[in-house]
């Protein structure tokens, strides 16, 4: 790196949970190197301490670096990796080969056209490293204010893993609990996003609270469903990255793919609202690649394919909607 390599802990991406995640780390002072992408955006964090395009609520404390070159973050001994998640295998490449160190998984989503989970693009991109997921119920801007949470991080590693990264990662308000089990993790947060955008629509619709909380739990059913036959341990599937994040997500327009739901439903396009963001919804992305990985694999997943035939705009909300009330009546039992 071009000042001297100081930082224990880098991380990859400031959109809003990459700058959230730099502030949490610096919060008690320790360094933090943060890849931005946006070049405008390096001067203002280093120079005005915010990053007005994607966190503009935070004032970022003295000890997060920002820089725009990707080798810089090479040598750093723990990454954190938060680009979107169709952007990690080129990001991850760019960073050239890092030996063994730790690579922290921080995007929800599923590789489009690969079909691939996070933890399978990093191995690839990122031979050798140890890798870990970290996620659950995280909104940028609660966890940038300093307000308590905890998440599920799960080291390929095992323990030992863990108790290096909790180091280096946990904080009073910020607790990474340990699984091994890092499947079900991504499995967890990539699903999630899409039952976000089915719960969003449910609002846009003024379907009422039964009815998004009948989702929810239909939802869990899908998640899983597509979790067990992945080989994702249940626990895990119940815990803050599954049970934890579907519920916080499927219950606030905090949530980009909760609004982009609501928005579905109030009757725009997909194409309309996406070209009109910056920010991500990655169930919008993860949405018709987990549909066809759930049908290839024989699992059932009814509200997965409604929000995906809503997305690529073959019929309108109400229409997704009563196709799915008129589904045949089942036992509620999960399998089968
Ligand atoms: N915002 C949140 O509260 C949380 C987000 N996440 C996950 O973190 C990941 C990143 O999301 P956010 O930080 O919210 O992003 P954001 O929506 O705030 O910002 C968009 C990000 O995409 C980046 N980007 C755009 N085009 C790119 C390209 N071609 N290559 C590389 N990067 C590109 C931008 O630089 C920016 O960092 C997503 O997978 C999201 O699901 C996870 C937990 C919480
Ligand atoms: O993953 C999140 C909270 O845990 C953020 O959700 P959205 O990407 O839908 O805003």
């Amino acid at each position: 790196m071009s000042e001297g390599n100081f930082a224990t802990v880098g991380v990859v991406g400031a959109g809003a949970w990459g700058t959230a995640l730099a502030q949490m780390l610096a919060s008690d002072g320790r360094e933090v190197l943060l890849w931005v992408r946006e070049s405008e955006l390096v001067a203002q964090i280093n120079e005005e301490r915010r990053n007005g395009l994607f966190l503009p609520s935070a004032e970022l404390h003295p000890t997060i670096r920002a820089t725009g070159n990707l080798a810089d973050l090479a040598q750093v001994p723990v990454l954190l990796m938060v680009t979107p998640a169709q952007h990690l295998g080129a990001v991850l490449s760019g960073i050239g080969r890092r030996g063994d160190g730790d690579l922290v998984l921080c995007s929800k989503g599923i590789e489009a056209g690969t079909g691939r989970l996070m933890a399978d693009v990093a191995r690839d991109a990122a031979p050798g490293a140890s890798l870990a997921v970290l996620s659950g119920p995280t909104f940028a801007h609660e966890v940038a204010a300093g307000l308590p949470t905890a998440v599920t991080l799960a080291c390929a590693g095992g323990e030992a893993q863990w108790r290096r990264l909790s180091a280096a990662i946990a904080r009073p308000t910020f607790r990474p609990y340990y699984s091994d089990d890092v499947a079900g993790a991504e499995i967890g947060g990539a699903v999630k996003n899409v039952l976000a955008i089915a719960c969003g629509v449910v609002e846009g619709l003024r379907l009422g609270q039964n009815a998004r909380a009948a989702l929810i739990s239909r939802g869990f059913a899908e998640m899983q469903r597509f979790g067990l036959a992945m080989g994702a341990q249940a626990e895990t599937l119940s815990g803050l990255s599954g049970l934890g994040d579907l519920v916080l997500t499927c219950s606030s327009t905090s949530s980009r793919n909760f609004s982009l739901g609501k928005a579905l439903g109030e009757g725009a396009s997909a194409a309309a609202i996406l070209a009109d963001r910056a920010t991500v919804a990655e169930g919008a992305f993860t949405a018709p690649v987990l549909a066809e990985i759930a049908r290839a694999r024989g699992v059932s997943m009814p509200i997965v394919e409604a929000v995906t035939l809503l997305l690529e705009g073959k019929a309108p909300a109400h229409q997704v909607v009563a196709q799915l009330l008129a589904r045949p009546l089942r036992a509620e039992a999960l399998l089968g």
